[in-house]
């Protein structure tokens, strides 16, 4: 056996093998002592080889889809080989085979995939000059390639895409960034090959070449995309039917958003890695899985193409008169996701639950369809017409599965009276009980003896069983099968002729039904490329009624596109923050257009900047989406990248401290903004000293005027503020805050100009800083302030409010113990000792 274990395991040396013994999937070597350490499990041995104990690891066989999830959650790939035969010419080990590689990137199981999210396998190819990437879902079939250069695309794509494996080739360099990505794997240069890449791709889709995809100019972008469908053959070992397509995606499509962006605007992802509080957790309301997986792809790939995007908001509009949306939510609902059901038919792995669901979902299409035909929206015409109905297939799969099937494939998935010849063996089978009543009676009454049952068993199969007492008294025809503790058990020639018929009946009759499944998914298969499309189409309808019932639950409005660079919001709103935060939203408004590009923005902490900043990326965001947005009036012109610099984590990991992320996330977007690109800056500097931080933002503020780009920038350096009277192209603008007697309260209101008072201590304060030294930061401040460090604004030409006001809302010290003292306590020589002190401290 272990013979047989190394042939197979050679070919595998990077992949741990699950080897079926029986029950269990038992691992051995290395591949033991890895899973035992990664699942937790005990590490056993079983027998020896050259006097060493064999060291082993098994789970059962039942249990492994646990274990498995677990093991590709921590990136590592499965190969499972299963018994598939007898013993070898009579003696030996069982034939064994590898039936299937699961790895993290291409699973289609749905108790191992997460319904609301994608699952994808990428492969890159290229060079920084060039880079082709292909990425593919293969529990969708989605399946796409695009070519672009420079390595900050390239990490910007792969933080949009998350691919949970990612090929590269083996002579890449070793010091790539991304080196250390969990799923990172190497292959031959060659699987990269274009031209035999382009061989494989027209034999896949069944075409003579490309040009029909837009894909016939690629090349690299080829390579990465035909290593990528050899990788699928491999780990799936069997045809990929459902891989109709390659889209060729274009950068210029698109909003371009990289990593760190992405993060910082929380889209799918808090910056804890969960997903509440995202963008899509408020967004996503979807009715099936595959409408949540669409929203998630457009949320993360906004569009840059107008038209795109008017069609889509033209569809919410239809759909929001006269809450149209809700009947369709209804139907939606019944659909469910067969986008992943329609992956297993093809890959014919569909167990019969999916198939009930297939047909359930069919069957609700006509009444689907009646609804759309009310919708007069262009883009609902075109998802209907895609939709289409499948009449005969809905009644052959109504006609052939009961009503609940389940969910693995055993007797009782078709239905009595699909087909004679499964009802006549289900006969044999189900008369066998009361055949089996009628012989007991009758060997009862034969032999005489009142105790005697006729049973059966898994092991023994049939028998007639007789206690101890009476076995003596069995006739002479009652073969011996069985001796038990206080019973006898006995085979007659009758019994055993039943046995060989009922048990037959029973095996041909699960061969029957399996034989009648694999038809009906023939039957589906035949028409797998339109149920995809319909797919396809059903999941954007569930998004754009999706769309529509959030536009209505949290009152969105229509953005307006233009041409002339623009992007004004009346009322806009911060579309997370209002939705968990306990007080009222306070809405602002912005307006940024040809003349004035950048806002400098000031005010306290604490005062609502980031969150306003945010607010209008998001904004932008979802009006590029195709989204109505969390605004009074919206107007803009469509932006090419968005950029964040916000929030400061260190990438510890990556060796770069807080102040170097800071620095090459700005230097990213000094090089690339454009004009068309909207930018937002928090606090930038703030991570070194005050005069290095200051003029590197001031350099920043000024580069970026000069580039044009939408700008919000926020700062809580004054002297910034001076750069509005110099540039043109720069508006202040400040949220406010005002005190009260208990303390300073938000008002979270912008206004135009520069903010008059910081409150950082007032701040400080609130956040429980003790008493002391608060104090002792105002001494600090006023002894600074003399030696006019912060003080004088030398930098800007206009008059900007000078840093001591941070201080100016709380009382002076020596105020506040001139206030305290009793006068008429004093002694003249006391009073004048205060006087001394008091001098001291001013
Ligand atoms: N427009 C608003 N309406 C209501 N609440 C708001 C608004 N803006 C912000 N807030 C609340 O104020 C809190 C602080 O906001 P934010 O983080 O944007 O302040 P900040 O000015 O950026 O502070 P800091 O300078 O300390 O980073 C938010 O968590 C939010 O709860």
């Amino acid at each position: 056996m272990m013979q047989q274990y190394w042939k197979l395991k050679n070919q595998y040396p990077d992949q741990l093998m699950f080897y079926r013994m029986g029950d269990f999937y038992e691992l051995f070597y290395e591949d033991a002592k890895k899973a035992a350490k990664l699942l937790d499990i005990s590490l056993t041995a079983r027998g020896q080889s050259a006097g060493q104990p064999i060291p082993m690891a098994g789970v059962p066989y039942h249990a492994a889809q646990g274990y498995l999830a677990k093991l590709l959650k921590l990136g590592e790939s499965v190969v499972i080989c299963e018994q598939t035969g007898e013993v070898e010419g009579g003696k030996g080990p069982m034939t064994r085979e590898v039936v299937r590689i699961i790895t993290p990137g291409t699973l289609t199981e749905e108790a191992l995939l997460d319904e609301r999210s994608d699952n994808r396998v990428a492969a890159l190819a290229g060079s920084e000059q060039c880079f082709g990437l292909a990425v593919l879902d293969l529990s969708s079939g989605q399946f796409s390639v695009q070519e672009f250069s420079g390595m900050e695309t390239l990490l910007a794509e792969l933080a949009r895409l998350e691919p949970a494996e990612l090929l590269i080739p083996e002579d890449f360099p070793q010091d790539l960034p991304f080196a250390n990505r969990r799923g990172l794997r190497r292959r031959a240069p060659w699987d990269f090959d274009p031209a035999s890449a382009h061989k494989s791709l027209c034999q896949q889709f069944a075409v003579l070449d490309l040009k029909g995809f837009g894909c016939e100019a690629l090349s690299v972008g080829l390579g990465a995309a035909g290593c990528l469908l050899a990788y699928a053959k491999e780990t799936q070992r069997s045809a990929l039917p459902h891989l109709r397509r390659l889209q060729h995606e274009r950068l210029s499509d698109s909003v371009i958003i990289d990593a760190a962006s992405r993060r910082n605007l929380e889209l799918c992802v808090n910056l804890a890695g969960g997903s509440s509080n995202t963008l899509q957790s408020v967004m996503d309301r979807c009715q099936s899985a595959m409408g949540s997986r669409l929203l998630g792809r457009w949320l993360n790939r906004p569009l840059r193409r107008r038209e795109v995007l008017e069609a889509r908001l033209d569809a919410i509009d239809c759909l929001l008169d006269n809450y149209r949306f809700e009947p369709l939510s209804v139907q939606l609902k019944k659909i469910g996701d067969i986008e992943r059901i329609l992956a297993r038919v093809g890959l014919r792995s569909a167990r019969p639950r999916d198939l009930g669901r297939l047909r359930d979902a069919l069957a609700a299409l006509p009444a689907l369809q009646q609804q759309l035909a009310e919708l007069q929206a262009a883009r609902v015409q075109a998802l209907a017409e895609q939709i289409k109905t499948y009449p005969e297939l809905t009644e052959q799969l109504q006609k052939a599965l009961v009503e609940s099937p389940p969910i693995l494939l055993q007797s009782g998935v078709l239905r009595n009276g699909y087909d004679n010849e499964l009802d006549e063996l289900r006969t044999l089978d189900e008369n066998a009980g009361s055949y089996l009543l009628q012989l007991e009676q009758r060997e009862k009454q034969r032999t005489g003896l009142s105790m005697l049952k006729v049973g059966y068993n898994r092991v023994q199969g049939y028998y007639i069983e007789l206690p101890r007492s009476q076995a003596e008294n069995a006739p002479a025809d009652y073969q011996r099968r069985q001796t038990l503790k206080g019973a006898e058990r006995f085979i007659t020639a009758e019994l055993k002729a039943f046995e060989d018929k009922a048990l037959s009946a029973q095996s041909r009759a699960l061969a029957r039904e399996k034989q009648l499944y694999e038809q009906l998914l023939d039957a589906c298969n035949k028409q797998l490329g339109a149920l995809q499309q319909s797919a396809s189409a059903l999941a954007e309808l569930d998004v754009l009624a999706n769309l529509a019932e959030r536009a209505h639950t949290l009152n969105l409005c229509r953005p307006r596109f233009s041409e002339p660079s623009c992007l004004r919001i009346e009322q806009g709103r911060h579309p997370v923050v209002e939705q968990v935060s306990g007080s009222p939203f306070v809405a602002n408004d912005l307006t940024l257009d040809e003349e004035t590009r950048m806002l400098m923005i000031t005010g306290p902490n604490m005062g609502g900047k980031s969150t306003y900043m945010r607010q209008t990326a998001l904004i932008v965001l979802l009006a590029q989406i195709g989204s109505q947005v969390p605004a009074a009036r919206c107007e803009l012109s469509l932006v090419d990248r968005i950029f964040t610099r916000i929030g400061s984590a260190d990438d510890l990991a990556g060796g770069r401290s807080t102040f170097m992320v800071e620095m090459s996330e700005t230097a990213n977007i000094l090089h690339n903004a454009s004009e068309q690109s909207l930018v937002l800056m928090d606090e930038v500097g703030r991570g070194t000293s005050t005069f290095d931080g200051l003029s590197l933002a001031f350099a920043a503020a000024e580069q970026l005027a000069k580039s044009r780009a939408f700008t919000l920038f926020a700062t809580h350096y004054f002297e910034l503020t001076a750069l509005a009277g110099s540039l043109s192209a720069i508006e202040n603008a400040h949220l406010t805050a005002t005190e009260h007697h208990s303390g300073i309260v938000f008002l979270h209101q912008l206004r135009k100009g520069p903010a008059s008072q910081s409150y950082g201590l007032a701040v400080a304060t609130l956040a429980g800083v003790p008493d002391a030294v608060i104090c002792r930061a105002r001494e600090h401040l006023t002894r600074l302030e003399a030696g006019s460090v912060l003080g004088a604004n030398k930098a800007g030409k206009a008059e900007a409010p000078r840093q001591g006001d941070l201080f100016a809302s709380l009382p002076h010290p020596v105020l506040q113990a001139l206030k305290q003292l009793d006068l008429n306590e004093l002694s003249p020589r006391e009073a004048l000792e205060w006087l001394y002190e008091w001098k001291k401290r001013l």
